[in-house]
C-alpha cells in the first residue's frame, strides 16, 4: 500500500473508533444516571483496573500494557467527566511531579488545579472544592513524607488509590551547546539525585548550581536566560516549551515516588489485590509488649504487614508515637475485618485500594 492508501485506511478506522467511543459514552452517561440514583461514587478505580487487566489478557496486537493504559486511562477520564465533571487538586506548582502523577491517573480532560501546600490539598477535598486530591506520600530513596501522614491523621479523608511513579529528571535549556551553560537551576534534592550527570557533563567546566523552591520555578528562570538550564520534570519542560536536551539524567533508575489520591469516601470495592493503610495508636503503648501483642493479632490472622513506621503523635509535650501501617488485603476481607474490628478503638482506617506497588 502506498502512503495515501495507508492513510485512507487509518481514516476509516478512526471513523469507526469515533463511533464506538460515542456509543461507549452513551452507556457511560446511563451509568452516571444510575449512580446518581443510588448515590454511588463516580470514580471506581477497581473497575478501571479490571478493565485494563482484561484488555491486556485479550490483546494479541502491537499494543503493550503501557500503551493500553495510556489510551484507556484517558478514555476513563473522559467518561468520568461525562458522569460528573471532576476537579482534582494537587500539590503544585504546575509541572511538579505531583501534577504529572495526577494527570497520569485523571487524564488531561479533568480540571486539575495546583495548591501551594499539602495541607491546602487536604482542605480542598474536605470542603469539596475538589473531588480528589493528589499528594506525595513516600519516596523510596528519601522515605515517608511525614507532612502527608500527619494530615491523614488530622483530616477525615481516605486514600482511594495509589500512584507509584518513577521519578525521572530532564535537563532543559535554550542553550545550543552545553559549554555555553553557566548556571543550572533546580531543587536541592534534584541536584543530589543527578550528581553523576552533572559531574560527567560539567566536570571540567565552571557551572553554578542554584537551588530554587521547585523545579517549575527552575524552568521559568531558564526560559529567560539562554546561559542557564533547568533540571526538572518532563511535564514542566514540555508545558513551558523549554527544549529538553537530555532525559532520565537521574543517578538511580530505581527512584520511585508513591502518590496517593485522597477522597471523602471509603467505599472502594475489593479487587482481589488490595492494600489497606491504617494509623494505629495501640492502647497502653507505654507498657512493655503492647505493640508486640497488637501486631501478633495480625500475624495470627495471616495478614502480611508490608510497612510499619512510627510517627510522632504530636500531642502535648509527650513523646508518644503512632504507627503508620500498610497491609495486604481489603478491610472487607473477612480475616482483615476481624482484626480491625477487635482493635477498632486503636485503629483509624485510612483506606483500602488497589495495590500497585
Ligand atoms: C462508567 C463507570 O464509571 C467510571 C468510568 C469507567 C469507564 O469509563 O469504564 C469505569 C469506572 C469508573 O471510574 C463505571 O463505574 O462503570
Amino acid at each position: 500500500m502506498n502512503l495515501e492508501e495507508l492513510r485512507h485506511r487509518i481514516d476509516e478506522i478512526d471513523n469507526q473508533l469515533l463511533e464506538f467511543l460515542n456509543q461507549r459514552m452513551r452507556h457511560v452517561k446511563e451509568v452516571g444516571a444510575l449512580k446518581r440514583k443510588t448515590k454511588s461514587k463516580i470514580y471506581q478505580p477497581e473497575r478501571e483496573k479490571s478493565i485494563l487487566d482484561r484488555l491486556e489478557k485479550l490483546n494479541d496486537g502491537l499494543l503493550n500494557r503501557k500503551a493500553i493504559d495510556a489510551i484507556f486511562l484517558e478514555i476513563f477520564s473522559v467518561s468520568r467527566n461525562f458522569e460528573l465533571p471532576e476537579k482534582v487538586a494537587y500539590l503544585g506548582p504546575e509541572g511538579s511531579f505531583t501534577h504529572q502523577a495526577a494527570e497520569s491517573r485523571f487524564g488531561s480532560v479533568s480540571e486539575h488545579f495546583p495548591l501551594a501546600t499539602i495541607r491546602s490539598v487536604f482542605e480542598a477535598v474536605s470542603t469539596e472544592r475538589a473531588s480528589f486530591g493528589v499528594v506525595p506520600i513516600e519516596n523510596n530513596q528519601e522515605g515517608v513524607v511525614s507532612e502527608t501522614v500527619s494530615y491523614l491523621a488530622k483530616f477525615d479523608l481516605k486514600i482511594v488509590a495509589e500512584i507509584p511513579m518513577p521519578i525521572h529528571f530532564s535537563f532543559a535549556s535554550y542553550a545550543e551547546k552545553l559549554n555555553s551553560i553557566k548556571k543550572i537551576y533546580s531543587k536541592d534534592i534534584a541536584f543530589r539525585q543527578c550528581t553523576k550527570f552533572i559531574d560527567e557533563s560539567f566536570g571540567q567546566q565552571k557551572v553554578e548550581l542554584i537551588p530554587v523552591n521547585s523545579t517549575s520555578k527552575a524552568v521559568k528562570i531558564a526560559l529567560e536566560d539562554e546561559e542557564s538550564a533547568a533540571i526538572c520534570s518532563h511535564i514542566a519542560a514540555t508545558e513551558s516549551q523549554l527544549p529538553i536536551l537530555f532525559e532520565n539524567i537521574e543517578d538511580s533508575k530505581d527512584n520511585y515516588t508513591r502518590f496517593v489520591i485522597l477522597g471523602k469516601n471509603l467505599n472502594i470495592e475489593p479487587s482481589g489485590n488490595d492494600k489497606t493503610t491504617l494509623l494505629a495508636k495501640p492502647s497502653d503503648s507505654d507498657k512493655p509488649g503492647s505493640l508486640a501483642s497488637f501486631l501478633q493479632d495480625f500475624h495470627d490472622a495471616n495478614i502480611n504487614l508490608t510497612k510499619i513506621e512510627s510517627h510522632p503523635a504530636k500531642k502535648g509535650r509527650s513523646f508518644k508515637y503512632w504507627f503508620f501501617i500498610d497491609l495486604d488485603g481489603h478491610y472487607n476481607d473477612e480475616h482483615v475485618n476481624r482484626v480491625l474490628t477487635k482493635h477498632k478503638k486503636e485503629v483509624s482506617l485510612l483506606g483500602s485500594y488497589v495495590k500497585l506497588c
